[in-house]
């Protein structure tokens, strides 16, 4: 499946948005830039909501806009979910939730609300009314709705912008789980890095109203200068399944041959299928593999490629047992005094507390 965009549009003298673009849609693909560079502009020409003269929209095999022809939202079969909940406050939460499914003809239904309800976790708050449920809570229900009118595509602007950072960690595993599960293919606005790492599988990098490059996750966290490192650094994302925890509350992540262990506390709940991210300068890298350490997690791992130093810090690619990669950023003397190379097998150190589910 893919969406093909072509726009020009003026907002103002200051802004233009000129794209040409065809996008494969798998999963969740992020629309990614800084504030103005026209994400919402362009989700919102893919809703219909925008209708620039000459556009060009096509959905798969169906054009949603090409020159007198023009769909609107509601024949799009589009979910759109915004910053704000739009619930309606008049009506439970279960009519909020059930509201588009009601009208959305049997024969199109292709998720039933009972699994909706467990892929988001709100099967406890249906009777509640909407003001009685927090924020997190609503954009669940939100997101819910959304869903339950079996949308081919389902846009998403910025869904958890509104939310405190202990919220949005409650509600990402959700989100990740519903991209996961829904088969439904999610168009996101996100400025954040944080966002994009731990639920996108494709990123359309965007700036001053033009689409840079579209690149997949592990593309775009691959090269040194991804726009998706922040303050922080170089990081990088590991997927895999997580299991349950053991008396000492220590859970593993990941096959066997590439395992690590977790702490309790930075779990995300009742998901097994997840992504943790890891920043470059937490991992560390050794010849040997140490014993008396306090570090639990020593992954066995090939250097692939040293990238050249900045201010005397390089960053070590490495590529895990299980095929993923790892980066380890570490001083230019230490790849020095240790002979790293390509092609060198090593075990990258990290400590669990570093690990963020
Ligand atoms: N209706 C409008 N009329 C005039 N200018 C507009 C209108 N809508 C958006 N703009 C301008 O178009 C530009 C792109 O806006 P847009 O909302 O698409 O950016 P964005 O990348 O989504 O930003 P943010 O991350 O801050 O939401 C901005 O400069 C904005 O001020």
């Amino acid at each position: 499946m893919t969406l093909y965009l072509q726009a020009h549009l003026r907002h103002g003298k200051d802004f233009e948005l000129k794209v040409n673009h065809e996008l494969p849609l798998e999963g969740v693909t992020a629309l990614f830039g800084r504030s103005g560079c026209g994400k919402t502009t362009l989700l919102r020409i893919i809703a219909g909501l925008e209708r620039p003269k000459g556009a060009v929209v096509r959905f798969g095999g169906q054009h949603w806009q090409r020159g007198r022809q023009f769909l609107p939202l509601h024949k799009r079969r589009i979910g759109l979910v915004f910053q704000e909940h739009s619930l309606l406050p008049h009506l439970s939460a279960r009519e909020n939730l059930l509201y588009g499914y009601q009208r959305t003809p049997p024969e199109q239904r292709r998720l039933h609300p009972d699994e909706v309800t467990a892929m988001l976790g709100i099967e406890h708050l249906l009777d509640r009314r909407i003001d009685q449920l927090s924020g997190g809570q609503r954009q669940r229900f939100s997101l819910g709705r959304a869903l339950l009118i079996s949308p081919q595509l389902l846009l998403l602007d910025e869904p958890m912008a509104a939310l405190d950072t202990q919220t949005k960690r409650e509600i990402m595993p959700f989100l990740a789980r519903m991209a996961a599960e829904s088969g439904v293919p999610i168009v996101m606005v996100s400025h954040s890095p944080d966002e994009v790492t731990r639920l996108a599988d494709r990123v359309v990098f965007m700036q001053n109203g033009q689409i840079q490059n579209v690149e997949t996750l592990r593309e775009a966290l691959a090269r040194p200068d991804s726009p998706l490192f922040d303050d922080a650094g170089a990081a990088s994302v590991l997927e895999g399944t997580l299991d349950e925890a053991g008396e000492d509350n220590a859970r593993p992540f990941g096959p066997p041959e590439a395992r690590l262990w977790l702490t309790s506390s930075a779990l995300a709940a009742g998901m097994n299928r997840t992504r943790i991210s890891i920043l470059a300068r937490d991992v560390s890298l050794s010849l040997v593999d140490p014993q008396h350490i306090s570090i639990q997690n020593h992954l066995p791992v090939t250097i692939e490629r040293i990238d050249p130093p900045r201010d005397n810090r390089c960053v070590v690619a490495c590529r895990t047992a299980d095929g993923q990669l790892l980066l380890a950023e570490i001083t230019a003397r230490a790849v020095q005094q240790l002979g790293l190379a390509t092609g060198k097998q090593v075990y990258a150190l990290i400590k669990s507390v570093a690990l963020l589910a």
